[in-house]
């Protein structure tokens, strides 16, 4: 029999959705399903709920404490294991319970502790060492926060309630992290402990929608939303890099490390170093990520249909060969029952409403005997661009088509656009006519789209022509001009540095810096920072080099490695370049470019007064635009946008042309990028720098960068230190403020230098840094406005006449995987100082994180501390070193007001 190819496509699409739309329980190394696997040097167990529909569990394994612990007597919604006990929720109340031994967690398992009375539970997800539940939402309150999600999490430095803006559907712990996937928009979020885990809490893809999460190890792996449900993952520990630690904690040999498949999954689970999916389209199982040289290999050509992850093995139910379990990878126990008396869910009565039987065949169920069934919940709605062409019944699952006039992905092009010709009579008839209908219509709309992009160019070229007409500049206005075509030439020049793709840090080894170095000469050190010493370097190849070493902490690798995760995702012509790293016997080193002329903070304030006097206000105002830009970049281009958290003079770095460039991204943060709220952060900066808003209520956005970027510009206009305390008022805000405001700009400018001819230009850059430290994060500018005003303030001190257009063009910052649209070019009125009010603040959503770093140095830089009291601490100490300063947050605190109850309730679910 003969197939039209439309109809081969679209009944390959069918199968596609329809197997897409089976929603099997699954586990990984910790989701909840109908079986868990549990893990450890105490041996290993697997248990399952039994399958007569009884929900008691039963268990089978080598670990003595949980086959003994086992509560035969309670019944369970469902089951999640760890390290040494295993856990379900149970039916009754609705609660975790656990068993085994987990001192992490409780040394006697029951239910967990603290444990919030009446709290009930959807789902529990346990990591090795700790377990998540997310909470029912409490519905039946009236003043419930609507549209929140709340999940409780105990054991290993986990051990707190966690509220996230937004409904979660599902959540699936790793290995001292656990990830969340939004049900409305189906995007991921990871939290957790940084350690092990940054690129997988850090590197979520940004904008993907997921069917499904399975965390690992330090990975988490998810099926994404759409017909082809292709697996990816992110996270540190599929590379080839762990695998050598995967081999030694394993006791094997080296294997191979593999990438995800592109097959379709219906359903993936996590383990140490790897991660398995069931395919969608033959119901077999395929691993990737680090696999075993020995140990049982993954089975091939059977069919299965749930499956869980222990450490380095995974177990599954066969969809043939009825009471089958069926285990490979290495370290479990050959006591593991093969076969186990475990979920097989072939049930004697027909499927219910709201599921389906599984069938094998057309005619051929799942189960050995043709009396019972198999059933699958129906799937969700239709994706987009496809409708319902039959309702999901007892025999199967709901079939969606696309429609064709709708159309937005190739798929669907592809799907609806065969050609016609080769099918039957009946075939071609119907295609004709819907071909007949689609092709005017399809017509239309590309005439609509032509016309509509025509008319959108020709007046974007008119406007720019008229704009480009308003400035063009007279042969008699020659110097000036002059000068302006020469800076903007030059600026020309340095757009086209700009690195359009983003590098890969090349890794180096030990020996190779200890070379460029001289072994780590101390006359070789260029810098020194809270965590780290920077050495100047030669390379083999000449390439002279700056190494930055940790001093040997935890905390201070913790932050080179954040800024090795960050640096290697971010390119931008002002911020300084990663060219590698190396890491190597636990310790982290850092290789960047060389910066010849030192930080901005050693031209302002160091020794060599003459340094302070070559940097005049051209200079002075163009380091402002460039470091500008480069924070633009991080808040508005960089995917999710980071925020840097330390602007300050000694992370403003000065290449050998005089480019500014943005520096030290170690306490750096990303957020997700389509997120409205806040990041709830404990304060961590340098003391002078720090936003009063994000010191007094924890609330972490990219204004917090603006606060610091307009003391930065007051210590540029006027020569101070952020905290100096030999003036009688030593915060440099305090003492600006006031003067800018009642319009005595001559007073603050820096007494080294005489005030330029123009003094309006320097006004602007006054009146900018006087609206960035603003005591509310909402009423600052955001950085794309100020440089936009300070390319004008630039442009007027080089006695330009174009002061309309900014000097410096807009449009310089790629590099990032996708660009959010600036809120300027959003506008269309662009008042030169008019920045910042009422404007929409970018928040970001993050969970809050364990406290980690605190640290006062010499130049007074606070870290997050690993307790709210730790914190209060160092801060009372940090105050007390810096005499008045204390007294200056103090103040900034009250002028800020008390919280609001909004506040206070952000307060008190996040710290
Ligand atoms: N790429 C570079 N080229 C030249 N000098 C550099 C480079 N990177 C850093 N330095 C110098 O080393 C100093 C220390 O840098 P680092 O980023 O470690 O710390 P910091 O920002 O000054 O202090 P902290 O870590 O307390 O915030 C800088 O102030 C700068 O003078």
């Amino acid at each position: 029999m003969e197939f039209s190819s439309s109809q081969f496509f679209i009944g390959f699409l069918l199968e596609l959705v329809v197997l897409g739309g089976l929603w099997l329980q699954v586990s990984s190394f910790g989701s909840m399903s109908s079986m868990a696997a549990s893990f450890g040097d105490k041996g290993n167990a697997f248990c399952g709920l039994k399958p007569d529909g009884s929900h008691t569990v039963t268990c089978n394994g080598s670990n003595s404490a949980i086959i003994h612990d086992t509560p035969a007597q309670f019944q369970f919604l469902g089951l999640t294991g760890g390290y040494g006990f295993l856990c379900g929720i149970l039916m009754s109340s609705k609660q975790p319970y656990c068993w085994g031994r987990n001192g992490h967690i409780a040394e006697k398992l029951g239910v967990p502790q603290p444990m919030v009375k009446g709290a009930q539970y959807l789902e529990i997800s346990a990591g090795d060492n700790h377990l998540c539940g997310l909470r029912k939402p409490l519905i039946w309150r009236k003043r419930e926060r609507k549209n929140t999600s709340v999940v409780d999490c105990w054991g290993f430095n986990m051990t707190r309630t966690y509220v996230f803006d937004g409904m979660i559907q599902s959540i699936s712990a790793g290995c001292g992290f656990n990830c969340g996937l939004f049900s409305q928009n189906r995007t991921a979020f990871c939290w957790g402990n940084h350690d092990a885990n940054s690129l997988a809490i850090l590197a979520v893809p940004c904008g993907e929608r997921f069917r499904k999460l399975a965390a690992g190890g330090n990975h988490v792996c998810g099926i994404l939303e759409g017909v082809n449900s292709r697996t990816v993952c992110w996270g540190r520990s599929l590379d080839v890099q762990m695998a050598k630690i995967a081999s030694k904690h394993a006791g094997q040999g080296l294997g191979n490390v593999l990438l995800p498949p592109n097959d379709p999954m219906i359903s993936i689970a996590g383990g140490r170093f790897h991660a398995c999916g069931i395919k969608s389209n033959d119901l077999g199982v395929v691993c990737w990520g680090h696999t075993f040289g020995q140990g049982t290999p993954v089975p091939s050509g059977t069919k299965i249909t749930d499956i869980v992850a222990g450490d380095y093995f995974n177990c599954a139910n066969l969809a043939e060969k009825s009471d089958q379990i069926l285990c490979w990878g290495v370290g479990f126990s050959s006591s593991l029952p093969k076969p186990a008396a475990l979920p097989r869910k072939c049930n004697s009565n027909l499927c219910p409403p709201g599921s389906y039987e599984m069938k094998q065949h057309k005619d051929k169920g799942v189960c050995n005997s043709s009396d019972t069934h198999f059933c699958v919940p129906c799937s969700g709605a239709c994706p987009y661009e496809m409708y319902q062409i039959s309702p999901c019944n007892s025999t199967s699952d709901r079939i969606c088509e696309y429609n064709c006039s709708a159309c937005v992905s190739l798929q669907c092009f592809s799907i609806c656009s065969p050609s016609p010709l080769s099918a039957p009579p009946t075939v071609r008839n119907k295609d004709e006519r819907f071909w007949s209908l689609q092709v005017p219509v399809l017509v239309a709309e590309i005439v609509f789209a032509i016309f509509l992009v025509s008319i959108l160019s020709t007046t974007a070229v008119l406007y720019v022509r008229y704009k480009l007409r308003d400035c063009q500049c007279s042969a008699t206005r020659s110097s000036k001009v002059k000068k302006h075509i020469i800076v903007s030439s030059s600026l020309q020049k340095e757009n086209s540095k700009i690195r359009p793709e983003i590098r890969k840090a090349k890794k180096f080894n030990y020996e190779e810096l200890e070379r460029a170095t001289s072994g780590f000469k101390e006359e070789n050190i260029v810098g020194k920072g809270s965590f780290s010493c920077v050495f100047k370097g030669v390379l083999k190849d000449g390439t002279v080099v700056a190494v930055k070493r940790a001093i040997r902490s935890q905390k201070s690798s913790n932050e080179l490695h954040t800024e090795l995760d960050l640096l290697s995702r971010l390119n931008h012509a002002h911020l300084l370049s990663l060219l590698g790293y190396c890491e190597e016997g636990g310790e982290i080193i850092l290789v960047y470019e060389f910066m010849a002329h030192g930080s901005l903070h050693q031209h302002l304030h160091g020794q060599n007064k003459e340094l302070k006097q070559q940097l005049d206000w051209v200079k002075r105002v163009t380091i402002a635009v460039q470091a500008a830009r480069g924070i633009e970049y991080l808040h508005g281009y960089a995917c999710p946008p980071v925020i840097h958290r330390d602007i300050k003079s000694s992370n403003i770095l000065i290449d050998e042309e005089h480019n500014a460039r943005v520096a030290d991204f170690g306490l750096s943060l990303l957020g997700p990028a389509d997120s409205s709220t806040p990041l709830a952060e404990l304060p961590a900066g340098t003391l002078g720098y720090l936003d009063p808003e994000y010191y007094r209520l924890h609330y972490l956005t990219t204004k917090s960068d603006v606060y610091s970027f307009g003391v930065l510009l007051l210590e540029l206009l006027s020569g101070r230190k952020a905290i100096d305390m030999q003036y009688e008022e030593g915060n440099i805000v305090q003492w600006a403020k006031p003067l800018i405001k009642s319009g005595d700009i001559a007073a603050i400018l820096d007494p080294v230098l005489k005030p330029p001819p123009d003094l309006a230009a320097l006004k602007k850059v006054a009146i900018v840094a006087c609206k960035s430290v603003r005591m509310r994060g909402r009423d600052r500018p955001s950085m794309d406005k100020i440089t936009t005003t300070l390319e004008h303030s630039l442009a007027r001190l080089m006695g330009s006449p174009c002061i309309e257009q900014p000097i410096l063009p807009t449009e310089v910052v790629l590099g990032s995987s996708r660009l959010h649209m600036k809120s300027s070019q959003r506008s269309s009125n662009r008042s030169e100082i008019d920045v910042g009010e009422n404007e929409d603040q970018r928040y970001e959503f993050r969970a809050p994180s364990w406290i980690t770093f605190p640290s006062v140095t010499s130049s007074q830089r606070i870290k997050s501390s690993s307790s709210e009291a730790e914190v209060d601490v160092k801060n009372n100490n940090n105050n007390s070193n810096v005499g008045s300063g204390g007294d200056v947050l103090k103040s900034l605190e009250e002028e800020i007001g008390p919280a609001s109850p909004q506040e206070r309730l952000f307060l008190q679910h996040n710290f």
